[in-house]
């Protein structure tokens, strides 16, 4: 048998013309055409293989071996590849030491290097990258600045200038590779036309552009600011252009939707992981070299350098249409149809275009037939809907709100019909719109929703009508936004039995049984039934008794303090949106609570004297005092202005502009702004000097909060933290006659309560500086229960409670730096000058899955000292 001749690889012939221009494939006509070309995975082709229509032709990726890089870099995020890259463990880059730990995201490829000398030039850094073997796609070096941008090409060359780096120091510094942020507000703005403008508006501002520069606009710029030559684009028409852009609406409003519930949860907990692990870093870093470090950053090391333990995450009783709240905006689609939806990107980014919330999977059925009825409405509008470009337009916003029957077991994957009650809320302006035109587009609008609900098969709940009129051009009312009702009759089926006029502006939900009414701007968790699990948690470790007073901070409707007020003595909500009090008022007043008391005003303004009041109480011997009066106010406004130190009012005037004042005010929180900053729009840090006026801010006290309601075990006075027994000077701030005991020996005691412990929920930037300040200085205080929907400012808070304080502590720098800082930055800079007090510790954390298929999750932290 003849031996078989051994397969040679065939050698390409050599190219004679390679001198000679090759005419570019089609390929890389289509790439160089649209630099998204191929960049993201065909939604058809990931449901089945063949069903995409395009064939060859689909712009989007076939496979994950098609799929091409974006220009950032960065991979399309529902790829494998993305996963992968999002699950590799950090410790895996750093030699599996936590103290070396970074949170280098290897989903996006541009890294800023920090810690080169400021002296050099991008030059110097290119031959430093070169001479040590790094390779990247380019690197630049921002002359008088200690950081260099640099770009990878993939992952793997930032692990391996991670590993490379971590030997590496010039000027005795480590270089360190962190994550960049692109500032999108202080770039040039693109000549670019959003996404969601049609034909016709895309022209007319394409000619008004033209007429004013007399150039040739380019009109789509890439995602990395290379604006393309317009000449490339003859063939397509602008919106075909700019449709070139878009994603689809479920991957930006449920990005993890792609997943399995199972791997959302895993990729949260792991996300949070990094949190708990950046809170020890941090408190290290900011401990002062003068105090041992405590217990539990010692013992962080046996727990993979976590703050704690993260016990877990909890997932959502429901996973789809989980939302009783949809705010859907108006605008137009990318083909030019008025559309009640989603946008379909950010408007920095210079997308308008808003698409029907069909697809997204944590919509409910009932929200979705209500934008669609509205839709249809829309259609037939004579007045515009509102044109994110110019500000103008009539109808900008539309809110669907639900409500639940009271039921014992709610059956999760048939919500929609639990639901009884829906609040629409249609925001519009109405800046220059006839009076008359209004009404009766109004009168129009109520009868087209009515009769949809009526004639919907099944029908739908619609309970009230509300109309808010923003005139302003920010897409977030503010909340003394006028609002009105609009009267209607309802009707039953197809028959249209009048029944009834509804009026009332408000809907009703269940928590634990209870009743909640909640009015159009008040806030409400938006999955009720994972909200119940988040309350009764943090009810659990906050270690409730009758004893004990618990402060509810941030308490919306009182929803937490007044589900666990029956294990407590007393609840003291406090709460700024004044609506939601005086529906957190209703609800103690319908389900019958007497031992709650809800405060009206900013935390920062208000806790400091608060505190005061019921722990800093003196005992009174042989004295008599009038507690049936005060309310809360008078005396207390007195005594806080008594009680401000120098030092505070210095501080006030040197830190306090109105820069300040605009944060404090939009310190605000509403499920719209957990949605809105997906974007991941940075919150400007407050500056570490900021203080409060800490005057009494008190504005509400409910009249119900004048029961008898004994709290019991309220004999004692305060310890002070090495467990004496303090007693305070100072004028009574006794304001409930539940507030005031007579005993035995004729003194008027204030009740004490043995256990004071505070459930915080703030909005997504965290708590004022002045609270954890105020909190944190309080020796009565010792367990705080952080619930936080923002696991960012959460770590930068526990950074100030639980970092060991100086015996001197640093006076705190009025310098400008803090715009450019971190948030866990500024944290440390305000520990070092926090006064010297007692540090609570992170006990244990959980997380609890409120937003399924979203990036969002809650996380509760136990903190106790
Ligand atoms: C995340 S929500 C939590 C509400 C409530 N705990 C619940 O679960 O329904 C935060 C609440 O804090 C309120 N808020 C925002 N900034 C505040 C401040 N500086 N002082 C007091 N309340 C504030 C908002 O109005 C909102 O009701």
């Amino acid at each position: 048998m003849e031996a078989e001749t051994p397969a040679t690889e065939e050698i390409p012939a050599p190219d004679l013309q390679s001198t000679e221009r090759k005419e570019p494939s089609e390929k890389q006509k289509r790439e160089e055409e649209n630099p998204l070309w191929k960049t993201s995975l065909c939604s058809y082709f990931r449901r089945a293989a063949s069903s995409c229509s395009h064939g060859e032709a689909c712009r989007y990726a076939h496979s994950e071996e098609e799929l091409r890089p974006r220009p950032d870099k960065s991979w399309d995020p529902t790829s494998d590849r993305a996963k992968k890259l999002l699950k590799r463990p950090i410790a895996e880059i750093s030699g599996g030491e936590e103290e070396e730990e970074e949170d280098v995201d290897f989903a996006t490829l541009e890294k800023c290097l920090v810690g080169l000398p400021k002296k050099w030039s991008s030059d110097n850094l290119k031959s430093f990258l070169d001479g040590n073997g790094i390779v990247c796609a380019s690197a630049k070096k921002k002359k008088g600045m200690n950081v260099g941008f640099v770009h990878f090409a993939d992952a793997e060359q930032i692990r391996t200038a991670v590993e490379i780096l971590k030997e590496k120091t010039t000027g005795g510094k480590q270089i360190k590779v962190a994550d960049a942020i692109r500032r999108s507000q202080g770039k040039k703005p693109k000549k670019e036309f959003p996404l969601g403008q049609t034909n016709e508006q895309v022209n007319r501002i394409q000619s008004s552009i033209d007429d004013s520069t007399g150039s040739v606009p380019s009109l789509v710029a890439d995602d990395d600011g290379v604006e393309n030559d317009g000449s490339t684009h003859n063939n397509s028409s602008p919106v075909e252009r700019l449709i070139s852009k878009a994603r689809s609406v479920c991957d930006v409003v449920t990005p993890l939707a792609c997943m399995p519930y199972n791997e959302q949860l895993e990729h949260k907990k792991n996300s949070l992981l990094q949190n708990l692990k950046r809170l020890t870093r941090n408190a290290r870093k900011a401990c002062p070299d003068t105090v041992s470090l405590p217990e539990w950053i010692l013992k962080s090391k046996d727990i993979g350098g976590l703050a704690c333990k993260l016990e877990g995450i909890i997932e959502s009783p429901m996973i789809n249409g989980y939302r009783n709240k949809c705010e859907f905006s108006v605008g137009y689609s990318l083909q030019g149809k008025r559309t009640v939806g989603f946008m379909l990107g950010n408007f920095r980014e210079g997308i308008t275009a808003v698409e029907e919330p069909i697809n997204c999977p944590n919509v409910s059925g009932i929200s979705c037939k209500f934008a669609l009825i509205f839709q249809e409405f829309l259609d037939s509008s004579v007045l515009p809907v509102w044109n994110r470009i110019e500000n103008t337009g009539f109808w900008r916003q539309f809110t669907v709100r639900e409500g639940r029957r009271p039921s014992e077991v709610v059956v999760a994957e048939s919500l929609d019909n639990q639901i009884a009650e829906v609040m629409l809320i249609v925001q519009v302006c109405s800046t220059d719109v006839d009076e008359k035109v209004m009404q009766r587009e109004f009168k129009r609008m109520v009868q087209v929703l009515v009769q949809g609900a009526a004639t919907s098969s099944p029908s739908l709940p619609l309970t009230t009508i509300v109309v808010q009129d923003h005139k302003g051009i920010s897409n977030v009312a503010p909340a003394d936004c006028p609002m009105f009702v609009l009267p209607f009759v309802e009707v039953e089926g197809n028959s249209c039995t009048e029944k009834v006029l509804l009026t009332e502006g408000r809907i009703h939900d269940y928590i634990n049984n209870l009743r909640f009414c909640i009015s159009p701007t008040a806030f409400f968790q938006v999955n009720t039934l994972a909200a119940e699990r988040l309350y009764s948690l943090a009810g659990d470790w906050a270690d409730l008794n009758s004893d004990t007073l618990l402060f509810d901070i941030c308490c919306g409707t009182g929803t937490i303090g007044l589900t666990l007020a029956h294990r407590v003595g007393m609840v003291v909500g406090i709460e700024m949106n004044s609506s939601a009090v005086s529906d957190a008022n209703r609800n103690a007043e319908i389900n019958g609570i007497t031992n709650c008391r809800f405060v009206c005003g900013k935390a920062e303004d208000v806790m400091g004297s608060l505190l005061k009041e019921y722990l800093d109480v003196p005992l009174l011997h042989g004295t008599t005092c009038d507690v049936s009066m005060s309310n809360g106010k008078g005396d207390d406004n007195k005594e806080n202005d008594n009680g401000k130190g120098d030092d505070d009012k210095e501080e006030n005037d040197n830190g306090k502009g109105d820069d300040n004042k605009e944060e404090n005010d939009t310190n605000t929180c509403s499920e719209e702004a957990c949605i809105k900053d997906k974007d991941g729009d940075q919150m400007e840090p407050l500056m570490p000097e900021l203080q409060s006026d800490e005057k009494s801010n008190v504005q509400e006290i409910p009249e119900d909060s004048s029961n008898d309601n004994n709290a019991s075990g309220l004999l004692e006075s305060p310890v002070d933290s090495s467990g004496e027994k303090v007693e305070f000077g100072g004028t009574s701030h006794a304001d409930h006659n539940f507030a005031k005991q007579k005993v035995a020996d004729g003194a008027l005691r204030q009740p004490q309560f043995k256990n004071v412990v505070a459930i915080v929920d703030p909005p997504r930037v965290g708590l004022h500086p002045i609270v954890i300040k105020t909190v944190r200085t309080h020796p009565g205080l010792r367990r705080l229960v952080y619930i936080s929907c923002n696991p960012e400012s959460l770590v930068a808070n526990a950074i100030e409670l639980c970092t060991p304080t100086a015996d001197k502590p640093e006076k705190a720098k009025g310098n400008r730096r803090w715009r450019s800082m971190s948030n866990a930055g500024l944290a440390r800079q305000r520990a070092k000058s926090m006064p010297n007090s007692e540090p609570f510790r992170p006990v244990r954390a959980v997380a609890v899955d409120l937003f399924p298929h979203t990036q969002h999750c809650e996380m509760v932290m136990l903190l106790e000292r």
